[in-house]
């Protein structure tokens, strides 16, 4: 087995049922799984290589579970990441309102840490606009206030999801230098892991 290095620490962040893992899905395995949902239990891990311009960055994505019951464990997660995806559902309310939630988190106690906000489902708005519970402008506005990026994703179709983590491993290779400079060095920076084509699951915990 040849050794895979993972560059930066991604953590999935969000209400449960929001998304996460699909979002995952679709980008590593280019798939949408369907069938009964499986709620995360603790995290999984998946290391993806990404191409650069000429380089490749490797991104360690943790997606964590959103149940509450797990809160504690997932700020074990997000711990040292370079970039947090906070996701909220566009069809549900509840859903923005942690995902604020983890924003704050996430400037008290990562401040190094880019956040992306991500509003997942849009497939379900296309098919009936009456379901938006989350004004598109709303969310920018939050996003900008708190100097994050925003995207509108569809697992589903697959609609900005390769987009949006091309768009993290850009920003982090264009904050390289400083990362090489010691600004902000991570627990993840220069772990090996053993590889398995083009990614490697560590963990992956679903309940049945
Ligand atoms: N229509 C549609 N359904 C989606 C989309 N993304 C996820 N879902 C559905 O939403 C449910 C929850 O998806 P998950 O990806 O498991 O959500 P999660 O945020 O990882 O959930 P936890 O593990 O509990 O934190 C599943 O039934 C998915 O099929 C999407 O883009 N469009």
């Amino acid at each position: 087995m040849s050794a895979m290095r993972v560059d930066a620490k991604v953590v999935m962040l969000g209400k449960e049922s929001v998304g996460k893992t699909s979002l995952v899905e679709r980008y590593v395995h280019h798939r949408f799984l369907v069938g009964p949902y499986q709620n995360t239990i603790g995290a999984a891990f998946v290391a993806k290589p990404i191409q650069v311009g000429e380089k490749v960055i490797t991104l360690g994505i943790w997606d964590t579970a959103g149940s509450e019951r797990y809160e504690a464990m997932s700020r074990i997660y997000y711990r040292g990441a370079r970039a947090a995806i906070v996701c909220y559902d566009m069809t549900d309310t509840s859903s923005f309102q942690r995902a604020r939630f983890w924003v704050k988190e996430l400037q008290n106690c990562e401040e190094h840490c880019k956040i992306y906000l991500c509003g997942t489902k849009s497939d379900l708005i296309q098919g009936d606009r009456s379901l938006r519970q989350i004004d598109h402008h709303d969310a920018q506005d939050f996003a900008d206030e708190i100097g994050a990026v925003h995207v509108e994703t569809s697992s589903k179709t697959g609609n900005n999801v390769d987009e949006l983590f091309q768009r993290v491993a850009e920003d982090y290779n264009t904050s390289a230098f400083q990362y090489m400079t010691g600004d902000c060095p991570t627990e993840e920076t220069g772990v090996d892991l053993d590889q398995k084509k083009d990614s490697y699951f560590y963990s992956c915990c679903h309940n049945n």
